[in-house]
């Protein structure tokens, strides 16, 4: 294979730190692969060399395609993923006696003991609190944060303050240090501390740095932009004064900051962090065609924290064709048709915002008959405990004997979580299937539960009660009345602590209401969807979340729960910030450059409107764009004769050439043409007059003849309500700045904008 230009530039980089920012589908393997080859060849050891990739799947495809083109018998350098990296560190530090030697709690059930273990500690005595805290959400929560503390290295008080956790959450912070301790005592140590407690020890002692350092000439480093804190400040540690620095990834991808990423750790932080690098742009994609790195380019256009850097495709990629359309019989169709064109649904992958939304894809497919398989054979719908708690309430209205059931009821008492501890549910349980009705105030099974908690599962006890009752409801008006009568929305969201979390778990409510009102006719059918074991099938399609497909490329990809308030993921109680928008639009950016030939953007036409990232991809405009790039002859390259004029036919006579074609009308001609130039094409591209910038289609009046000035409030047909920040350009055709309260801050062309003053101008001076 011949390595183009850009990727050559990089092979041959002469020394001193450098900084790769590599399009999505550039060819980072093949590049650094050739950079491992060409060091060898230049002499650098192989043992003064380490690269670093994200995780073990990474790490083994660079081996073994280093490995293959490698002249064969020659020694190569270490590739590590930062694991593996801490694993030896801490085996290192640990035999020269800087730290205390520790058994790793590999398992999930032994860390979530310890945590248990250590609420427990920290709460005893406080019996209302410890019963919230040991919910298992909130205990996850728990676990989560204290990994964030050693991703961060943070102060847990700080980190606690900032990611705003919630008042149910004021233990974590005193809860971090008991883990610590209990750590220590029983000599155990979680995966965080692989990195952590050696990059302690090493800041700690200036002696024990000296120590680590000066072995390495050549650090690589891949999906540099995913890196946290930690990781950062050990590379740092370790290439000292002596390494050059090689980081290669993508700031636009950048989708791990609840992890500790930060888009800024590939942009401004590295050259504070290292010192001077040289910039090595590798961006051409050879995943897939120029309607895609179109809509890509405009997908991301609207981020300020980005790298000034265009995905360009090449003439050799697939065509990719752009789709959008409605709700899940389009997606069914989709893939149904995919497999009569002779193609695998082993070749398409259908991505999620978040896990909530798989269930209605899941459903859709099971209804459709359609095969597929999940990353995390936890998310069937089937293993799900709150929908086979919704789906046992729904059996309950049809089997009245079910009250009977000990394990029926105390699956219904269970879910969602009334706050108390699991045994207790199951003796109430027992009881109340055997006598039929409420316990006395006085029997000792309410006397250990609070007032609160009786009263709550009193109601729910009625509920139960009244469900057979209710039988000949349908089955979505018996789940909107199971929903309220449990305040379910308000429990999920207590108990789930993080609040992305619990307004997932009301997201999978409103989704399992929204099938069941599809299914209306047929209530059995869609209790027996919900509980009907499915097994993961290898020739399915894939459903992933979009953080699961990192990395990965399908020839279809169908992205689901493209609306707004699922992706953007955002609620009214929890809105976008400027940072978290542009994560989510770099995370929806990650999503759409996983396909080669098809990309199909759905979004569910219930009352969440189509996102927002669907308009700004512009994907009609880049679709002809690229019908206009492929026909190629009606447009000229910027190298040939220009079209439109005359040319000598070599016997005296003047043949015309085609006309010049009409221009294409575009929403942003300038970011077309900066593509076609890039391309060495010239098209000729104007802007569109029908439709609103940032908007795939035409949406309502336009804003022309209105005046406006700085504090004035205006509402757009896209996105909703906002106040003028700035006004600039021609008074008579100006550019407004406006921030708007869900969309943040976008810059439009007042005349053609839709929107419509809320308030009148404010009177200047
Ligand atoms: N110079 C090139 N010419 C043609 N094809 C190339 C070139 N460089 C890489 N490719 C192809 O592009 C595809 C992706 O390359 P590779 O596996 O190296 O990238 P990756 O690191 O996995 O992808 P990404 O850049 O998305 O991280 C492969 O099929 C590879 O053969």
């Amino acid at each position: 294979m011949r390595l183009t230009a850009e990727q050559q530039a990089v092979v041959g980089h002469p020394g001193g730190h450098a900084r790769v920012a590599a399009v999505a589908g550039a060819g980072k393997t093949t590049t650094l692969v050739a950079r491992v080859l060409h060091l060898l060849a230049s002499g650098v050891p192989p043992r003064r060399m380490l690269v670093l990739m994200f995780n073990r799947a990474a790490r083994e495809d660079f081996t073994a395609k280093l490995v293959a083109q490698a002249p064969a018998g020659t020694p190569l350098p270490d590739v590590r993923t930062f694991h593996s990296l801490g694993h030896r560190l801490t085996q290192s530090l640990t035999r020269w006696g800087a730290l205390a030697p520790r058994q790793l709690l590999a398992a999930d059930w032994q860390r979530e003991r310890l945590l248990r273990q250590a609420v427990q500690q920290t709460l005893a005595g406080d019996q209302s609190r410890l019963e919230d805290a040991l919910e298992p959400d909130r205990l996850e929560t728990f676990g989560h944060f204290c990994e964030l503390v050693k991703a961060e290295l943070a102060d847990p008080g700080e980190l606690h303050e900032r990611l705003d956790y919630g008042a149910d959450t004021g233990h974590f912070v005193e809860t971090f240090d008991t883990v610590e301790t209990l750590l220590a005592d029983h000599q155990q140590m979680t995966y965080a501390d692989l990195l952590y407690r050696p990059l302690k020890a090493l800041e700690r002692e200036p002696a024990l740095k000296a120590r680590v350092q000066g072995f390495l000439d050549e650090v690589i480093i891949d999906e540099y932009q995913d890196i946290n804190a930690a990781q950062q400040r050990l590379l740092a540690l370790l290439a000292g004064e002596t390494a050059a620095v090689m980081a290669v990834g993508d700031a636009n991808q950048c989708i791990y900051e609840w992890r500790g990423a930060r888009p800024d750790t590939m942009l401004d932080d590295f050259t504070a962090t290292f010192g001077e690098a040289r910039d090595y742009p590798l961006s051409t994609t050879f995943r897939h065609g120029h309607a895609l790195a179109l809509a890509a380019n405009h997908a991301i256009a609207a981020n300020r924290r980005r790298p000034d850097q265009l995905c360009l495709a090449i003439p050799d990629n697939p065509i990719t064709t752009l789709q959008v359309a409605q709700g899940g019989q389009r997606l069914a169709e989709a893939l149904a048709g995919w497999q009569r064109q002779g193609r695998m649904l082993s070749e398409s992958c259908v991505l999620v915002r978040s896990w909530a939304l798989s269930v209605s894809v899941q459903l859709t497919l099971l209804r459709a008959g359609i095969p597929f398989r999940l990353s995390r054979d936890d998310r069937f719908v089937f293993c799900l405990p709150l929908v086979q708690a919704l789906a046992g309430y729904l059996m309950l209205a049809r089997q009245p004997d079910l009250l009977k059931d000990p394990g029926h009821l105390e699956l219904l008492l269970a879910q969602p979580t009334p706050f108390v501890a699991r045994e207790r549910l199951g003796a109430l349980a027992q009881r109340l299937a055997e006598t039929q009705s409420w316990p006395d105030r006085q029997d000792p099974l309410l006397q250990s539960l609070k007032p609160l908690q009786r009263r709550n599962l009193k109601r729910r006890w009625e509920l139960l009660c009244e469900l057979p009752r209710l039988k000949a409801w349908p089955p979505a008006k018996l789940l909107t009345h199971v929903v309220e009568r449990l305040d379910a929305e308000k429990v999920l969201k207590r108990a789930a602590a993080r609040r992305e979390k619990g307004e997932e778990d009301v997201r999978l409510l409103d989704v399992l209401i929204e099938q069941a009102g599809e299914l209306a006719h047929d209530p059995d059918a869609f209790i027996a969807l919900l509980r009907e074991p499915v097994e993961s099938r290898e020739d399915g399609v894939l459903i992933t979340t979009v953080h699961g497909a990192k990395g990965l490329e399908w020839p279809l990809v169908a992205l689901w729960g493209t609306n707004e308030e699922d992706f953007p993921h955002y609620s009214r109680e929890n809105p976008l910030s400027d940072e978290r928008l542009e994560e989510e639009r770099r995370l929806f950016y990650v999503a759409i450059t996983r396909a080669r030939e098809r990309l199909l953007m759905l979004h569910d036409g219930g009352e969440h409107r189509p996102s927002r990232f669907i308009a700004e991809t512009a994907w009609q405009d880049c679709q002809r764009l690229a019908e206009a790039l492929h026909e190629g002859s009606a447009y000229g390259t910027t190298h040939g004769t220009p079209h439109g004029t005359t040319r000598n036919a070599g016997h005296g006579e003047c043949v015309a050439e085609p006309p010049v074609p009409a221009p294409l009308e575009v929403e942003q001609p300038a970011l077309a043409e900066r593509y076609l130039a890039a391309q060495g094409r010239s098209i000729p591209v104007t802007i569109r007059t029908d439709a609103a910038p940032g908007h795939g289609g035409s949406v309502g009046e336009p804003g022309a003849g209105f005046l406006f000035s700085v504090g004035q409030r205006l509402r757009h047909a896209v996105f909703g309500e906002g106040e003028v920040d700035l006004v600039e350009g021609d008074p008579r055709d100006p550019v407004i700045e406006v921030r708007f309260a869900q969309a943040g801050k976008r810059r439009l062309i007042a005349n053609r904008a839709p929107i419509e003053p809320l308030s009148a101008a404010p009177v200047t001076e």
